[in-house]
């Protein structure tokens, strides 16, 4: 261990050449990945376990991280996910009742790398400016740092566009989900019993979302990324939802399209879909999906409902959006961001399928946008 106080123990190289130094906790070692910066105040447990983003580096522009400590209760899945951390300032020593393990030593545990210290603004101008960069990131206690071999690695980065990251995410067997959300958003009965059966499709799929199907009153059994449209049916489901999840909508929708188009033509069963399951139902639909600049991650999103005009404060993490300009004849867009105008939501005008880009489960972020669970239990039907 260095015991110059000033010495970097942690570096991220940019793959432009730019370089910024730190203090690293967690891990030691180096990864590479392409780098997001994320808004949210709280809820840096639930970001860092949300599969999604695999395959990414999160910055917080949030400075105080790290302070609550973790617990077990609020992973988003068994691993953290996302490849490494960015902070402003180190964390101090966790003070929250519920903390069960200061937040270097869980990323330690786990083989994930951060680094404190950052100067995160001027980072985040960066990633602003030339859209989300490939980066390497390396923690070495004794300082020592081959800046040359780092760039050269973040420049070797492919990036994610072309990339299936669902099936290295999804669940290895099928399960049942019964679990509820602890607290129910406010405004919303508690629902006792499971009337509807719906299939989850697992691309990545974070537990709060489970937790509000089962809330919504669903008796949810989750089926890895490659299921078959016929072992979808097998489970004669009064609906299918289809989760969130890392990587390009376009690779993973390989195999999961043509899941996805087999239900729409062969079957009237209601879907509802979300983020990376949102982008794949709109491909299965005819649409386009796109990369986009630095994409939208954050707990503090406006999104308009078109119908209405209502806003609702949402959670948001993608990278790809769905280009509203492709939609075919009946499929109408339902929601939409008022911070860039790119499409969040899309429906089927005759039928009970429906999809948003923000996240409903929130975890982390606000519950505006839990109806969108009620609205799918509600396409179901009386129930069983
Ligand atoms: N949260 C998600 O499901 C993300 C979807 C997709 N991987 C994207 O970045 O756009």
């Amino acid at each position: 261990m260095s015991t110059d106080p000033q010495k970097p123990t942690a570096c991220l190289a940019l793959a432009d050449g730019t370089i910024f130094y730190g203090q690293g906790f967690g891990a030691t070692g180096q990864t590479v990945a392409e780098l997001c910066f994320n808004t949210a105040m709280s809820g840096y447990q639930e970001i860092m376990t949300d599969p999604s983003y695999a395959g990414q580096i999160v910055t917080f522009t949030f400075p105080h991280i790290g302070n609550v400590g973790v617990n077990p209760e609020d992973d988003e899945t068994a691993d953290p996910v996302a490849a490494g951390m960015v902070v402003k300032w180190m964390p101090t020593q966790s003070s929250n009742w519920r903390s069960a393990q200061e937040l270097g030593a869980w990323l330690a545990s786990r083989g994930r790398i951060a680094i404190g210290g950052v100067d995160t603004r001027r980072l985040t101008r960066a990633i602003r400016q030339q859209g989300a960069p490939h980066v390497a990131l390396s923690h070495d206690p004794e300082g020592n740092f081959d800046i040359g071999a780092l760039v050269a690695a973040a420049r070797g980065f492919a990036g994610l566009e072309g990339v299936d990251l669902a099936r290295d995410v999804t669940c290895a067997q099928s399960y049942r989900w019964d679990e509820m959300r602890w607290a129910w958003p406010e405004g919303y009965a508690r629902q006792t019993e499971a009337r509807h059966k719906v299939v989850a499709v697992d691309y990545g799929a974070k537990r709060n979302i489970l937790r509000c199907l089962a809330s919504a009153g669903c008796d949810v059994t989750v089926l890895p990324a490659t299921a078959s449209y016929d072992e979808v049916m097998a489970h004669e489901p009064d609906g299918v939802f289809l989760s969130n999840g890392p990587g390009d909508p376009a690779a993973t929708g390989e195999y999961a399209v043509p899941m996805i188009r087999a239900l729409l033509d062969k079957t009237e069963v209601p879907i509802f879909g979300i983020c990376l399951g949102h982008q794949m139902l709109a491909r299965a639909l005819g649409a386009r999906t796109i990369k986009m600049n630095h994409g939208h991650h954050g707990a503090n999103h406006p999104v308009k409902e078109v119908s209405t005009g209502k806003v609702e404060i949402t959670s948001m993490n993608h990278g790809f959006a769905v280009d509203s300009q492709s939609l075919p004849d009946g499929v109408e867009e339902t929601h939409v961001s008022l911070f860039d105008g790119s499409n969040c939501g899309i429906r089927m005008t005759d039928r009970p399928v429906f999809s948003v880009q923000h996240h409903p489960e929130a975890s982390p972020g606000p519950q505006d946008s839990y109806y969108l669970f009620e609205r799918f239990a509600a396409s179901l039907g009386a129930g069983r």
